[in-house]
């Protein structure tokens, strides 16, 4: 039986950059191994990685978190530890046939093999995703139609981007509303896990699955009480002001950035293109660092007591658009926030783009992991007085993703 531990530290953050005391990570795992070249670009791969490799870079990833006394979680343990709850099963199980392919026949011989699983086994197959022809018993027209390497439960590769399913703000965690079909499973994860875990009893939960969508990746806590959300291939303009309502009426937020990126795979969330290195600095792609704009929303004048959460009659105050970088110190009472660039010239500042070199987790004012492969914006980092951990990811990053993509901080040192 799991408790709740009476030691487990606060929880929440506040910023991208105090210190990180508690980190939620996925270890890749068999789901990775399902990735093949038919359907690598729908499960939102750029390739087939090495599986094995992959999870070398991703245990010393962890391992270097670990060393500089981070405590790691693992959402595979929390998932087989609340699936022994069994409203936790009913609801994943649930949430792992709805699926319009399926058909009603199909759906309940799926249950049923699924609900005769232990708490391990089904964690590893709601991850892993269920085969045609590991479905004993399956049943129904839509199962005899399938193809035998089709999936009855597809799998959650990119749940290694643990980033992008919850973000925590201030003491409360925001359950995303993911854009592509291939992850929207991943959110039903978390939800169960904030929802029935015991480390989490008391949390309150910001957002949801069923929202606007709006993805971890795109938003960024640029200091205490001002949140940055980028709009675009992921989170939608309709996701952002939600967001904002609920972090106005909830007192987490004093101001909300809106940042349009292009709505294109390389620059799929704003932690791709620009991430907190310092409390006044970003390291950032230098082709948008002077086109970033940013819409400065507020909550309306007068309105100490906004009623709730969805008081949608609320009408927030809007304004700009404005340069990013200027809106962003004005709004975190900075003269100037600083920008590191990513690359020296344009072709290598666009290759660490796309290696998500811009893509750093901060474990410190001045302390960040990145991947070891860009070596110029590592070095830029250094000139300006970063500390950089460098972590493999030739393998990890064939998702897309780097250290920030990889990690959801949940609980921050406030600064
Ligand atoms: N925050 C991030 O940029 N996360 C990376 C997500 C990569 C994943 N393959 C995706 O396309 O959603």
């Amino acid at each position: 039986m799991i408790a709740s531990s009476p030691d487990a530290p606060l929880m929440g953050a506040s910023s991208e950059v105090g210190r990180l005391c508690t980190v939620l990570l996925h270890r890749p795992g068999p789901e990775l191994r399902r990735l093949t070249p038919r359907n690598n670009d729908q499960l939102l791969f750029d390739g087939v990685p090495w599986v094995d490799r992959a999870q070398e870079e991703h245990d010393a990833f962890a391992q270097a978190l670990a060393d500089r006394g981070v405590e790691v979680l693992h959402l595979d343990r929390l998932l087989a530890e609340v699936l022994s709850f069994p409203s936790a099963r009913a609801e994943l199980i649930a949430a792992a046939v709805d699926d319009p392919r399926l058909g009603a026949t199909l759906q309940r011989s799926t249950t049923t093999h699924l609900s005769g699983m232990d708490p391990e086994q089904l964690a590893g197959t709601l991850i892993a995703g269920l085969a045609h022809d590991e479905l004993r018993g399956g049943r129904g027209l839509a199962y005899e139609v399938m193809e035998r390497g089709d999936f009855v439960v597809p799998p959650l590769p990119n749940l290694l981007f643990t980033r992008d399913s919850s973000v925590w703000v201030g003491d409360q965690v925001a359950v995303t509303s993911l854009a592509m079909p291939a992850r929207h499973r991943e959110s039903t994860i978390t939800a169960a896990v904030y929802a029935h875990h015991p480390r989490f009893a008391g949390v309150n939960q910001l957002y949801g699955a069923h929202l606007e969508h709006l993805e971890g990746g795109d938003v960024l806590l640029l200091a205490e009480g001002v949140v940055a959300v980028g709009v675009g291939e992921r989170t939608t303009p309709g996701g952002a002001e939600r967001l904002a309502r609920r972090l106005f009426a909830r007192r987490l937020a004093h101001t909300v950035l809106v940042v349009p990126i292009a709505q294109q795979r390389a620059t799929m969330h704003l932690d791709t293109i620009a991430t907190m290195v310092d409390v006044d600095a970003m390291v950032m792609y230098p082709a948008v660092a002077d086109s970033l704009v940013a819409w400065t929303v507020t909550a309306p004048d007068g309105s100490p007591d906004l009623p709730a959460d969805d008081a949608d009659v609320t009408e927030l105050a809007v304004a700009g658009p404005q340069p990013f970088l200027t809106a962003a110190a004005s709004a975190m009472g900075i003269d100037r926030l600083r920008v590191i660039d990513t690359g020296l010239d344009p072709v290598t500042a666009e290759r660490e783009q796309w290696d998500d070199g811009n893509n750093t987790l901060a474990l410190a004012p001045r302390l960040a992991v990145a991947y070891e492969r860009n070596t110029v914006t590592n070095a830029a980092l250094e000139a300006a007085g970063i500390e950089v951990v460098r972590i493999a990811g030739s393998e990890l990053g064939s998702g897309r993703g780097g250290p920030r993509c990889m990690s959801c901080p949940v609980a921050r040192d406030p600064l």
